[in-house]
């Protein structure tokens, strides 16, 4: 298979650069970004890939299989337009088709191509398989809300939650992408630990809330990020409050039986719980189900956001758009230390 990626210098675009570049299927990887043609190595020395990044410019003489949109939200609709109207199948990993166009509008302004969002496909791998399979567009989703989504879905699908849901996530600092930030300095990020967004102001909180609806009415999401001092890796916390008591066992049976054949996705026996190291540069979410006295649920979740938070996660859906098996180079792409 020929694959594009498309924002090739950035934090998502080195993932996929790392991912595709190990792939058994992918015969040719072709990178774009902006500014003059330069070796890869010039952004990513070590990364062990020895081709070039073109100019985006040379982005309309080329008809690859599949196209990954690494680019940022707004921008990514705009390339998505060109490369749909040529056959290509595109896989976006901005927020760009995420949402429907008037939550959109409302969280990240005018839309690009309001046009195409009736064929994008939201790419939560595990809940949307199907469709992924034929989808000419995916809308890959957020790091938050993907964590939040493969922890709540399996009870919310079942109608067993009501109320409040509160989300506290924790993120490294790659989620917040490569570009010169002053609050992301170094000398602003380390030794240091701080919330943002609080107060339903992060634009994952309709995200979230989005797809959960698709599978549960009535429910409202809190939901509280913070910046941690470590370069990648999601962990959430969610609190859920049911509505039928279950036993912990009980709980903890319908999530194996919901993730059973789902290999990226692993429930955590009793004792365990999830922490960021375990999932670095991987594909997988670890999950652990655990109750307090008081009968809610705690639902603990770690993925790393620029695998199963971004990159990761895109290539999954390749290889369902492909016809592949869905851990095809996604296996033993981690680091422990
Ligand atoms: N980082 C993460 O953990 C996650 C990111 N995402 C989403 O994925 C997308 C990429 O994220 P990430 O890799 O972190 O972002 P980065 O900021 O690290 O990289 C962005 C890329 O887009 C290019 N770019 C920036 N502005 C423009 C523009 N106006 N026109 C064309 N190209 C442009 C940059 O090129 P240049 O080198 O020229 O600046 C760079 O190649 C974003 O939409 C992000 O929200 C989704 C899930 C997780
Ligand atoms: C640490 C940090 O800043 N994280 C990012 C989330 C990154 C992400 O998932 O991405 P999308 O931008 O694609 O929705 C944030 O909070 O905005």
């Amino acid at each position: 298979m020929k694959v594009a990626v498309v924002g090739a210098t950035g934090y998502t675009g080195a993932e996929l650069i790392r991912l595709l570049s190990m792939h058994p299927e992918v015969t040719g990887l072709f990178l774009f970004s902006r500014g003059e043609e330069v070796e890869v190595e010039k952004h990513f020395l070590g990364l062990g890939f020895a081709g070039k990044v073109k100019p985006l410019e040379e982005l309309s003489g080329f008809n690859p299989d599949f196209a990954f949109l690494a680019l940022p939200h707004g921008e990514s609709g705009r390339y998505a337009q060109e490369l749909i109207r040529r056959g290509v199948r595109v896989i976006d990993l901005s927020a760009d088709f995420r949402l429907p166009l008037e939550v959109y509008d409302k969280w990240y302004g005018p839309h690009p191509a309001p046009e195409l969002l009736e064929i994008a496909v939201y790419g939560l791998s595990e809940y949307f398989c199907e469709k992924i399979k034929t989808a000419r567009l995916i809308a890959n989703p957020g790091c938050y809300p993907t964590a939040f989504l493969l922890a709540v879905l399996p009870l919310a699908e079942k109608d067993l939650l009501q109320g409040v849901i509160i989300s506290d996530m924790k993120s490294g600092v790659t989620g917040a992408g490569r570009s010169a930030k002053r609050e992301m300095l170094f000398g602003e990020v380390a030794e240091n630990f701080r919330p943002y967004g609080v107060g339903g102001k992060h634009r994952h909180l309709p995200e979230m809330e989005n797809f959960l609806n698709m599978f549960a009415r009535g429910l409202r999401v809190i939901f509280t990020p913070h910046l941690v001092p470590m370069k990648r890796g999601i962990l959430g916390t969610i609190y859920l409050n049911l509505t039928t008591d279950f036993s912990l066992e009980e709980l903890r049976k319908i999530y194996l039986a919901k993730y059973q054949d789902k290999p990226f996705i692993k429930i955590l026996p009793d004792g365990q719980l999830p922490e960021t190291r375990a999932v670095y540069g991987t594909n997988n979410a670890l999950i652990a189900v655990n109750k307090e006295p008081g009968g809610m649920v705690i639902v603990t979740v770690a993925i790393d956001n620029l695998g199963k938070g971004a990159a990761g996660q895109a290539v999954q859906n390749m290889n369902l758009m492909a016809g592949l098996d869905e851990t095809c180079g996604l296996k033993n792409t981690g680091i422990y230390f």
